[in-house]
C-alpha cells in the first residue's frame, strides 16, 4: 500500500523524511536503516546532520545498509557511494564505522561480495526502514527495468539511460561505471517499511506511472504497491502529474 505525503518543496520533503528516521530511532535506537544515494536524499542527510547537532537522535546503536555501489570504483573515489555516504552523513554523526555497510564493488569476486552482503543484512535482523529514490525509468536501487522481482543482492549492468542520468557526477559518460552491485527488489520488499522520496518536476511522469500504472517488471518501482508499508514523500513538482484527490495534504 502506498501512502502519499505532500511536501511544498524539496526542503520540506527533506525535513519530513528526516523526521521519519528520527521517530524510528526514538522508538528503536538499534534500528537497521536502509540508505540510498543520488541527489534526492542529499537534503535528508543535511537535515539529519542538523538534527544530530541539536542532539535530537543518536546512531550509536543503529546499523545501516546502503542499497547499492558501483563496481570498480574505490571507496576513496569521490564518485563512489561509500564516499558520498561518508561525506553527507557518516563522518558527521555517531554511527560506529563497523555499523555502516555498503556492497563491496571493488573486489575480484563480486558474487562473494553479494553473498556476504545478504548474510550481513540477515544477521542484522533485516531492514527496519529502507529509504529509496527512484530513477527516471522506474529503477529502485540499481534494479533496472525487467529485473525479476524475486532478485536479491546481485551485480547489474547499468542501463544506458541510467549512466547518462548519473554522468553529471563524472568527468564524462565513459567514466560512468558500466556495472554496480545492488540490493535486489526482494530485499527492498522484505524491509519492514519503505520511505520513497520523489522530488522535482522531472520525476512527475515517473510518479504518475507508479501511482496509476500496473505492477510490472518493466517498471521496477511498481512492485512497491504490493508492500504493506510504503510512504512516499513527494514535493509539488513531482506531484504535478497526479490528481489532487490522489494524495493527502501534508502538514
Ligand atoms: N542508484 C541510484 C538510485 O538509488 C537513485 O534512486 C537514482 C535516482 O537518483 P536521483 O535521486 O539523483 O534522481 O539514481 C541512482 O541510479
Amino acid at each position: 500500500m502506498l501512502t502519499m505525503e505532500k511536501a511544498q518543496d524539496y526542503k520540506e520533503l527533506s525535513q519530513m523524511a528526516a523526521e521519519k528516521i528520527i521517530t524510528k530511532l526514538s522508538h528503536k535506537p538499534e534500528a537497521v536503516l536502509g540508505l540510498a544515494t543520488g541527489s534526492t536524499p542529499v537534503g535528508l542527510y543535511e537535515a539529519l546532520v542538523a538534527a544530530y547537532k541539536e542532539k535530537r537522535f543518536s546512531l550509536a546503536k543503529a546499523t545501516t545498509f546502503n542499497l547499492d555501489e558501483y563496481v570498480g570504483i574505490h571507496p576513496s573515489d569521490e564518485n563512489s557511494y561509500a564516499y558520498y555516504m561518508n561525506q553527507h552523513l557518516f563522518s558527521q554523526v555517531d554511527l560506529p564505522e563497523t555499523a555502516a555497510h555498503l556492497p563491496n564493488g571493488e573486489t575480484a569476486n563480486l558474487e562473494a561480495a553479494c553473498t556476504k552482503y545478504e548474510q550481513q543484512i540477515a544477521s542484522a535482523g533485516g531492514i527496519d526502514l529502507q529509504v529509496i529514490g527512484i530513477g527516471l525509468n522506474g529503477h529502485i536501487g540499481f534494479n533496472e527495468p525487467y529485473t525479476p522481482f524475486e532478485q536479491r543482492t546481485h551485480v547489474v549492468e547499468l542501463d544506458k539511460t541510467t549512466r547518462e542520468a548519473n554522468a553529471r557526477f563524472f568527468p564524462n559518460l565513459e567514466a560512468v561505471p558500466t556495472h554496480a552491485i545492488t540490493m535486489g527488489i526482494q530485499n527492498i520488499m522484505e524491509s519492514k517499511e519503505v520511505l520513497l522520496l520523489v522530488a522535482g518536476e522531472q520525476k512527475a511522469a515517473v510518479l504518475e506511472r507508479l501511482v496509476y500504472g500496473d505492477v510490472t517488471e518493466a517498471f521496477p518501482a511498481s512492485i512497491l504497491k504490493e508492500h504493506p508499508n510504503v510512504t512516499i514523500i513527494a514535493d509539488q513538482g513531482a506531484l504535478s502529474g497526479l490528481k489532487a484527490a490522489d494524495y493527502q495534504a501534508g502538514d
